[in-house]
């Protein structure tokens, strides 16, 4: 076991040693989860299709329904696709290339950027895992701000590249998720003034001091994927998620009025669009934020990019008061984007229904979907989530 490895104790667990993936011919045990409902594993052949299940929105933006079908989007799965989004074609193959060359660097040289004990950037496992008694067969690398640092271990001469690129994707992605987030107010009924935290006085800049971290994920070919979990069922702790997806098959999302797992194919260019906690909370309850998950390959290596977008870190966020009256008062407490994350780091699927107000007819006004609430209502979402009895339905940190 690399000695780095054995000093950061809260990402490699006792018995846990960082692996090399490609070296691993069976599942360990360790990997085993029980074996996944739904469409448990990406599908091998790409042309291949769930074609029973119902599909998740694909939005053109360039639609002049856009904002629209966005709003419907929202409110029954949480989750769209997107096309012609503004982001280059070039640019994501660009991102996914970087991906691609950092993971596949030998596990000694991506030690040399291994993401500290309590910090967050840098390369090991899904944030979550150590929540689990089981592993995930994936590796990720969290990016917050400059990638330099961390670039510079793993490229010691050669690392400029990687730092233009992560600058570039992370500027066309704060625009485009500003664009996503005026849009799916707007379906909303909601405008700039209606959001005074988010608007400057010029309405040059919305979404003022909000951010995104970028987080890669990769998910090598698996030997039993029927048994292994490339990242476990959670929802994110954003106002929303841009996730690129490489061209293999793998993120699940939970639909909840068919207490299903539905696969969302990777379109190329397109781009999926996850609703994160803070926006179930702003448009108090009326927009869920969506249960995924991602399933591996047998023979195919998936890699993905997600935009982990959030407000400035001590903004208040409570429902929106447009979004609230006598007959739907405010489902949820106000919360600052780190106290919240602090919340889910101790109390994961319970965050929601911790910060929720005590009122007994908010109850059935609530469009969402926590795990605490579908059981209480007896969603069959929570029975199909169960059926995966190792699952826990905890939040990926942004
Ligand atoms: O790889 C995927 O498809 C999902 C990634 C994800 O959910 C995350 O990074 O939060
Ligand atoms: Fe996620």
């Amino acid at each position: 076991m690399p000695s780095r490895c054995k000093s950061h104790p809260v990402h490699h667990l006792p018995n846990k040693p960082c692996l090399d993936f490609k070296s691993l011919k069976e599942l360990p045990d360790s990997f085993k989860w029980a074996p996944l409902d739904g469409p448990s594993r990406a599908l091998e052949l790409e042309s291949e299709s769930e074609s029973e299940s119902e599909s998740v929105p694909v939005v053109d933006l360039n639609d002049p329904n856009a904002q629209k079908l966005i709003g419907l989007a929202c409110k029954a799965w949480g989750v769209f696709q997107v096309i012609n989004h503004g982001v280059s074609k070039s640019l994501l193959d660009k991102i996914e290339a970087c991906g691609k060359s950092l993971f596949a660097l030998p596990v000694q040289q991506k030690l040399k950027a291994v993401r500290s004990a309590d910090g967050v950037t840098g390369y090991g496992p899904a944030r979550i895992s150590s929540f689990f008694p089981k592993r995930m067969w994936s590796e990720g690398f969290t990016i917050v701000g400059s990638p330099l640092e961390h670039a510079r271990q793993l490229w010691p001469n050669d690392y400029s590249k990687f730092c233009a690129i992560i600058e570039e994707y992370q500027n066309e992605m704060n625009t485009l998720a500003e664009k996503l987030m005026w849009l799916i107010l707007g379906s909303l009924g909601i405008s700039t003034r209606d959001v005074k935290w988010a608007a400057s006085p010029t309405g040059a800049n919305p979404f003022k001091g909000a951010s995104g971290v970028i987080q890669l994920n990769s998910y090598p070919a698996c030997p039993d994927p029927s048994r292994a979990m490339g990242l476990a069922a959670h929802t994110d702790s954003t106002l929303l998620t841009i996730l690129h997806q490489s061209s293999t098959s793998g993120l699940q999302v939970f639909q909840e009025w068919a207490g299903s797992w539905v696969m969302v194919p990777p379109i190329s260019g397109g781009l999926v669009i996850n609703i994160g906690d803070l926006l179930h909370i702003i448009s108090n309850g009326l927009y869920s934020s969506v249960y995924h998950r991602a399933v591996v390959n047998k023979t195919r290596h998936r890699l993905s990019v997600a935009y982990l977008y959030g407000p400035e870190p001590n903004v208040r966020i409570q429902p929106l008061p447009k979004l609230s009256d006598a007959n739907r008062p405010p489902l949820y407490r106000p919360v600052t984007w780190s106290e919240y994350l602090g919340i889910k780091g101790k109390h994961f699927d319970k965050t929601l229904s911790l910060i929720r107000l005590n009122n007994d007819s908010n109850e059935d006004n609530d469009n969402n979907s926590t795990l605490i609430n579908g059981l209480k209502r007896g969603v069959d979402r929570t029975k199909s989530i169960k059926v995966d009895s190792n699952t826990k339905i905890l939040a990926a940190f942004a």
